[in-house]
């Protein structure tokens, strides 16, 4: 949501989002970056999001705004700091560096936007720097990626794939969340619907969203469907079974499951457990 709009930081503690990115960059005219910086701010400083995330995206660092922003939002304490047209693994040490040097603990998460045409070419050095910097997330910048490549953002999203694949095998390999990228046309319910199951199927781990009308289909698509979690209870209890230890593989309410789907099984659970916990409060 954009930073300069005080009304959305307010509404945003009433939403039913896993995570808050609050904007400084493209949503902010330029006129008002500083202002947005200090609503932003002083709204993470001053809390009452509950159990979601709440993220900072910052001006880019070659920008006259983006090493205020960070120093301020480090300050702020917020869970992460989102950085936008990161272009290589150098881009993401320079981004770390900044924020130790601006007292940022250990934990505080690094995400970064993959919008560029350098970032795609470079993906696997930029997921690289995972490992020995705080970059633990992906988000898509399909707004970005259509204005750089020249193409249309159709609902195909043709035009995007070879971002989405490579971006979400490094993500895959480096053990980097992905996030998918926005849906623009606010008032087409089918059209977001149809998009977000797209982002589903291929993988992304969420979708980022620009109005509160697109929460609740967004949650519908990614939770774990309920019988995939007791499914995935049934595969645990298998495996867990005296009677089937050392077997890799075995039928499962008539599905062949073997130790992958274990594995799967268990990441199903921990999504639904948090999923409940959210929901608890
Ligand atoms: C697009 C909007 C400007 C529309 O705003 P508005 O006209 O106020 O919409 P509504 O009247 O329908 O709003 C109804 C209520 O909901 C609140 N609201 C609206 N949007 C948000 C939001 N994002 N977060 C929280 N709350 C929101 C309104 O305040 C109304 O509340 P109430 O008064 O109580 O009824 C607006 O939706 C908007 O600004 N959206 C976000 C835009 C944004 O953040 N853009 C940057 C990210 S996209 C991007 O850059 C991706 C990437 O980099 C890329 O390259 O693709
Ligand atoms: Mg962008």
């Amino acid at each position: 949501m954009p930073g300069a709009n005080p009304r959305a930081l307010e509404k945003a503690k009433t939403l039913a989002a896993d995570t808050l990115i609050l904007d400084l960059e493209d949503a902010v005219a330029p006129d008002a970056k500083a202002e947005a910086r200090d609503t932003v701010c002083g709204a993470v400083k001053a809390g009452g999001y509950g159990k979601r995330e709440v993220v900072i995206r910052i001006n880019g660092l070659d920008t006259e705004w983006g090493m205020d922003d960070l120093k301020a939002a480090v300050a702020a304490g917020p869970d992460a700091i989102l950085a936008p047209k990161v272009i290589d693994g150098g881009d993401i040490d320079h981004l770390d560096d900044a924020l130790s040097r601006a007292g940022a603990p250990e934990d505080l998460g690094l995400w970064v936007m993959i919008e560029m045409p350098k970032a795609i070419l470079n993906i696997k050095d930029i997921a690289e720097a995972a490992g020995r910097t705080r970059l633990t997330a992906f988000v898509m910048g399909t707004n970005d990626i259509a204005k750089e490549l020249r193409a249309v953002n159709d609902p195909s999203r043709l035009a995007f794939q070879t971002f989405f694949g490579l971006t979400l095998a490094a993500a895959r390999a480096y053990d980097i969340l992905a996030i998918d990228g926005v849906y623009n046309d606010i008032s087409n319910a089918e059209g977001l619907e149809n998009e977000v199951r797209q982002g589903r199927l291929l993988g992304f781990d969420g979708k980022t969203l620009i109005h509160p009308s697109q929460i609740s289909i967004t949650n519908e698509v990614f939770a774990p469907a309920e019988a995939d979690v007791a499914q995935a209870h049934d595969v645990i209890a298998a495996f867990a079974d005296p009677a089937n230890a050392g077997k890799g593989v075995l039928k499962v309410n008539g599905k062949m499951t073997e130790l992958l789907h274990l594995e799967e099984a268990r990441r199903i659970v921990e999504v639904d457990a948090a999923i409940k916990e959210m929901e608890a409060g």
